[in-house]
């Protein structure tokens, strides 16, 4: 595939030259592993030091601050004690090895943290050898325990026995961590206390955090609607984790958090299944998690010896690893309850009937994204509703009407809405708002800590945020937005973030981690840290991206608010964003129950031509749209970068007036071309993935989708380029008959089959002609991108035989007699060696 030199320095191939390369990172990637278990393993043992010498602070909360020791230790246990952790750990930290355990602590009386026995005090202090537990167990394997003082209930004659853990092999005695009461959340002393087995790792002190009734958190904003009808439907315990809301000419739901003791589930997305929590489990019991985590979730203290590993690796006892949560398959699920079940989804039934009522109602106002809530009446600065005016914003839109109260209040929040309605504002304003706030005490720095960082996909996105921004804080003097983003020189951009005032940073993932990983004076800018926002957040949680956003996560400070927004939220998606929020978040969706997730006023159609045909039919689809609309501006969508090229090539020498932006574009040329096509009208922008998601082209006329998108997310924010704002638009999907499996994906969409445009032989020949002018190298390049995508395509790539023959006939229809050539290696990661149609390189 592509270009580049053969071979490489040392005479490698370039496989060789790029399997070194991977070795270099994976090498250096342990190295930085085991510096930071160093360093924890040292800083925990300051801390114990720390903790013995005369004068040591009373209280965890002397201690408090992001920069603190006791920060740092716990970010560090986060980062390697965490669920999924395993990943972090190599062969270097020793076998794993389940834990056995002492049969009299299997089920403690009280609840521990796991590791953790109790230990009596008064042989503590009198510095006894502490003995084996009673009743057997074994120290190897069960590397314990000791002490440090307790920092609440020591004294003579005092009884109490805290949670310890003692090191034999070292002969230091630890424990009762300073953290043991530490909370994040609020919540009473006492509770604290009884709940607060915080033992390294966020699910355990996460797992104190007090009790928030739905109705306590919202209620004083918005007007309960279904929690009455549920309560009423019967189950009032199962009814409170959703409430629909309903305000003047509003309908949204915001789902509050779990009560206490009640398990939120991350995989649900729909809002029936908030309402039907039982139901829901029924549906989605695949994606649940095991009993047994449920209890270590509700009961923070007790040992699930089960799932949980110790090893005997550097961290010692502190190194618990935990297998990863086995999943219960949907026929796992009991049914011993089936009676209750069936009653359980009358239920749901019947309140399905009760909310399609409501929404019936709410449609039939027409859908109108601004509300007659202004600004000024939604408790922000006077010089930002200032801006707004100037910037022609004087009434909130739906969802900001709806995110606004909630995100202005503090909390961690999940917002759904509609393509185009206005979710930057919702997530910028209480961004400035918490920079603002943090700036009155945060006066005497030399240089500003960061005080908001928004996190977008993609590049020209983040563009995008960072001036509008910039339009909001205008009246703000000394408050700076800055961008951080890949195609940019890192020299560059540092100087620019020391000299330049920046509290907001907008950024895309791979470029700010490499501030992270390469400026330690960025990494503490960052420790100020009080918002994050994840603009596309489905997209930023997807697999491309997880790994760098957990990276970013745990060097940001805990202590944080953190926004998600994005028009499309996945189930999987919830269930991964609780990486990110906190337990007690809130999701507002202001889509609505069982609504369509397009905007309403976009009329969708779909083509099924031959694909042959493809580049003959988009010609012919801009050709009768740009003869109807006078002040066209159109976007057609390619499958990969290099298709779009050949696209652009072949529309520009047709005469049309088009642009493209794809990722093989220089990002300054990306940049102007995105600046010119949102100024401008009639014009055609060819373009790839980059321009799907929070682009903000206005007044887009028709979106155009050449071939099957990658999913159903992918096909609703491609076509939410149009109908922005409540406005209307038409989106065009093409399709060969072979991707006609797409259609189940969107079948709830209102899209409809078209009939296929007649394509008159001379405009087929003046077509062919372009085609024919482009140059064999793009050809060739459009081929291997072609197949490269479609073989990642599930449906497509199962049956090897057919995709070779498609890609030829690809190949044919961009005017190549024979398929060009793969490197056999390629065609061997592609599954495709010795697939008949398929060539290999000599
Ligand atoms: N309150 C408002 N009044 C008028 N215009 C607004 C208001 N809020 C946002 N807009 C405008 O609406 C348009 C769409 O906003 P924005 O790009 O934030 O949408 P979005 O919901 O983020 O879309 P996407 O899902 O595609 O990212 C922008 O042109 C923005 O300037």
């Amino acid at each position: 595939m592509g270009g580049g030199p053969r071979t490489f320095p040392g005479g490698l191939s370039k496989w060789q030259h790029k399997r070194m390369h991977e070795k270099l990172a994976r090498g250096k990637e342990r190295g930085l592993l085991r510096h930071e278990k160093q360093l924890y393993l040292a800083r925990l043992r300051s801390e114990i030091r720390a903790s013995h010498l005369p004068g040591a602070p009373a209280s965890p909360a002397d201690h408090a601050g992001p920069t603190s020791s006791r920060a740092h230790i716990r970010a560090l246990a986060d980062r390697f004690l965490r669920p999924g952790a395993e990943d972090l750990w190599n062969d270097d930290d020793g076998p794993l090895r389940r834990a056995r355990l002492p049969p009299h602590q299997q089920q403690p009386a009280r609840s521990l943290p796991s590791g953790a026995r109790m230990v009596d005090w008064k042989q503590v202090e009198s510095g006894e050898k502490l003995k084996p537990p009673r009743g057997g167990g074994d120290w190897k394997d069960w590397e314990e325990l000791d002490s440090g003082e307790p920092t609440a209930g020591r004294g003579a004659g005092n009884e109490q026995r805290l949670p310890a853990a003692f090191n034999q092999r070292r002969g230091y005695g630890t424990a009762a961590p300073w953290w043991w009461q530490w909370s994040p959340g609020s919540g009473t002393p006492s509770q604290r206390k009884e709940a607060s087995f915080g033992f390294f790792g966020p699910k355990r002190c996460y797992s104190m955090m007090p009790p928030c009734s739905p109705c306590r958190e919202s209620g004083a904003v918005l007007m309960p609607l279904v929690a009455r009808q549920l309560a009423e439907a019967g189950d009032g315990r199962n009814a409170t984790p959703l409430a629909l809301f309903y305000t003047q000419e509003r309908l949204y739901s915001v789902a509050a958090p779990r009560r206490f003791g009640q398990k939120w589930r991350p995989d649900s997305s729909d809002e029936d299944e908030e309402v039907m929590p039982a139901a829901r489990d029924l549906r989605l019991a695949k994606f649940v998690a095991s009993r047994e985590d449920e209890s270590e979730d509700d009961e923070p203290g007790e040992t699930s010896a089960i799932r949980r590993k110790w090893s005997t690796a550097a961290l010692r006892n502190c190194d618990m690893k935990r297998d990863r949560r086995p999943l219960k398959s949907y026929e796992e699920e009991s049914d011993d309850d089936i009676t209750g079940r069936i009653q359980e989804l009358r239920e749901e039934i019947r309140n399905r009937e009760v909310l399609g009522a409501e929404r019936r109602r709410y449609e039939s106002r027409g859908e109108s994204v601004f509300t007659n809530k202004r600004f000024d009446e939604c408790g922000i600065s006077p010089l930002t509703v200032k801006a707004l005016t100037d910037a022609g914003y004087i009434q909130t839109t739906v969802v900001q009407e709806a995110a606004l109260p909630v995100c202005l209040e503090g909390k961690d929040v999940l917002v759904k809405a509609k393509t185009g309605t206005g979710k930057s504002v919702a997530f910028l304003l209480p961004a400035i708002e918490s920079v603002l706030n943090a700036m009155k005490s945060h006066t005497n720095h030399r240089v500003s800590p960061i005080f908001a960082l928004v996190l977008c996909p993609t590049r020209e996105l983040a563009v995008q945020v960072t001036a509008e921004a910039n339009v909001l804080v205008k009246y703000h003097h000394g408050v700076g937005v800055q961008s951080l983003i890949g195609g940019t020189r890192f020299k560059l951009d540092q100087r620019r973030l020391e000299s330049d005032p920046c509290q907001i940073l907008v950024a895309t993932p791979g470029r700010l981690l490499d501030h992270i990983e390469n400026r330690s004076s960025f990494s503490v800018r960052l420790m100020g840290l009080k918002l994050l926002v994840l603009d596309e957040a489905d997209h930023l949680l997807d697999l491309g991206f997880r790994k760098d956003i957990e990276k970013i996560a745990d060097s940001l400070p805990r202590q944080r608010q953190t926004l998600l927004f994005s028009a499309t939220v996945p189930k999987e998606v919830r269930r991964v964003s609780q990486m990110v929020l906190n337990k007690d978040h809130v999701f507002v969706d202001t889509v609505g129950l069982g609504a369509v997730e397009t905007p309403t006023k976009v009329q969708q159609q779909y083509l099924v031509v031959p694909h042959e045909l493809h580049f003959h039919m988009v010609h012919r689809l801009l050709r009768e749209h740009i003869d109807q609309e006078v002040d066209y501006k159109v976007i057609v969508f390619c499958t990969t970068a290099m298709v779009t090229e050949f696209m652009y090539i072949m529309l520009r020498d047709l005469k049309l007036n088009v642009r493209e932006i794809h990722s093989r574009k220089p990002q300054l040329y990306r940049t102007r071309i995105s600046e010119e096509f949102r100024d401008s009208n009639r014009l055609i922008l060819v373009t790839s993935d980059v321009s799907t998601r929070g682009v903000n082209y206005p007044d887009v006329t028709l979106v155009i989708q050449a071939g099957v998108p990658p999913g159903r997310e992918h096909y609703i924010h491609r076509l939410g380029r149009t109908g922005r704002e409540g406005k209307s638009g038409k989106g065009i999907l093409l399709i060969a008959p072979w991707e006609e499996y797409f259609l189940k994906e969107i079948h709830d969409l209102p899209i409809q089959k078209a009939p296929v445009p007649q394509i008159d032989q001379e405009m087929k020949q003046k077509v062919d002609d372009s085609i024919k002018i482009v140059d064999m190298s793009i050809k060739e390049a459009a081929y291997h991108a072609w197949l490269g995508y479609y073989n990642s395509i599930a449906d497509i790539s199962r049956d090897k035989v057919m995709l070779a023959d498609l890609a030829s006939r690809f190949g044919v229809s961009i005017g190549m007699e024979k398929p060009p050539t793969l490197f056999r290696k390629t065609a061997f990661k592609m599954g495709l060696k010795g697939v008949p149609g398929i060539r290999i390189r000599k």
